[in-house]
């Protein structure tokens, strides 16, 4: 059989769900980051450990893992992801010049405050749903001169389930012979948002990398993302998912002059009101309906990008 030639294409690697929790105890009122991190390296040097079976350039993943934890102990960004996903993604690149890019990905889960006997408790928390607050970064080592950086950001909320009971319709779709869907003026709509924000950032040397992503307020892009995610939600009239999810993605890029693109995946979590007429003639469809079947499967799923047009830059 004749020899095919392959080559290694892609690579990355290192160490996936790294488990941490910071408790934040400068004051008596404590604070918590439950974090799960990935932290992926790249770079050329890496290749003969694929190909060769040579760990001589092989930072040990168990050692990225440490790695994790030990600047989690020294970081003042840990509330902030994208600070301290930058911080722990540069300090791959600072340490080991043979790595070209450094791949980081934190997951921060919810701890809500205690309300006991009236007031925030100062260290009891409870969890407060699944929704997750992420972020993304890719820094990688400018080509010419190795104390550059490129930085792609994003930053995302996943699973923000939300549910409202009047304020959505759907009509005036296509009508032909596969259509059994009724037109409707007033249904429920529920979806479990995941929202995806890119952020702009320049090229900077890595001395000033931190400094300059703290110029950009990321806590408060969050909560604003998320605020206007809720508000667009329970507000608009809904002529459909899609142009709600239209009107919540360009609020945010229009609040905020970092942001490049905004996305959501929107999967539609259809309720059908229930035939009742079967006992007794009980009304409950359309405008009588008050009583619905959630539909597991299938779901819709609408999802879109959008972006700030060239020019617009505030
Ligand atoms: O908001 C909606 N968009 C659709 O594209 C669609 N399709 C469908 O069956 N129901 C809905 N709802």
């Amino acid at each position: 059989m004749a020899s095919v030639n392959v080559y290694l294409d892609k690579q990355e690697y290192g160490k996936d769900k790294v488990r941490l929790l910071k408790v934040h105890k400068d004051t008596k009122v404590h604070r918590v980051d439950d974090l799960t991190i990935r932290c992926l390296l790249s770079g050329s040097s890496f290749t003969t450990s694929y190909t060769e079976a040579s760990n001589k350039a092989v930072v040990a993943t168990d050692s990225i893992k440490n790695t994790c934890y030990v600047l989690a102990k020294s970081s003042k960004n840990v509330d902030t992801l994208e600070l301290f996903a930058a911080e722990l993604a540069n300090h791959f690149l600072d340490t080991y010049r043979w790595v070209e890019g450094a791949h980081v990905t934190i997951i921060r889960h919810r701890w809500a405050r205690m309300i006991i006997d009236g007031k925030p408790h100062t260290h009891s928390f409870w969890r407060d749903g699944d929704e997750t607050r992420q972020t993304d970064i890719f820094i990688k080592r400018g080509p010419n001169c190795k104390g550059r950086r490129t930085i792609e950001l994003k930053s995302a909320i996943a699973g923000l389930l939300v549910l409202k009971t009047t304020g959505s319709s759907f009509e005036d779709f296509v009508r032909d012979e596969y259509t059994t869907l009724p037109e409707t003026k007033d249904r429920i709509l529920s979806t479990c948002v995941d929202s995806t924000w890119e952020f702009n950032v320049p090229a900077v040397d890595s001395v000033n990398l931190i400094a300059t992503l703290s110029q950009i307020p990321f806590n408060n892009i969050y909560d604003s993302v998320r605020d206007v995610t809720c508000d667009t939600f329970a507000k608009d009239e809904s002529a459909s998912v899609q142009a709600t999810l239209y009107k919540m993605a360009a609020k945010s890029i229009q609040n905020w002059k970092w942001l490049e693109r905004v996305s959501y995946a929107l999967p539609n979590r259809h309720f059908f009101a229930v035939d009742l007429n079967y006992f007794r003639g009980t009304k409950n469809l359309q405008e009588h309906a008050t009583v619905y079947q959630p539909l597991a499967d299938p779901s819709g799923l609408i999802s879109a990008t959008v972006a700030r047009s060239v020019g617009a830059r505030l």
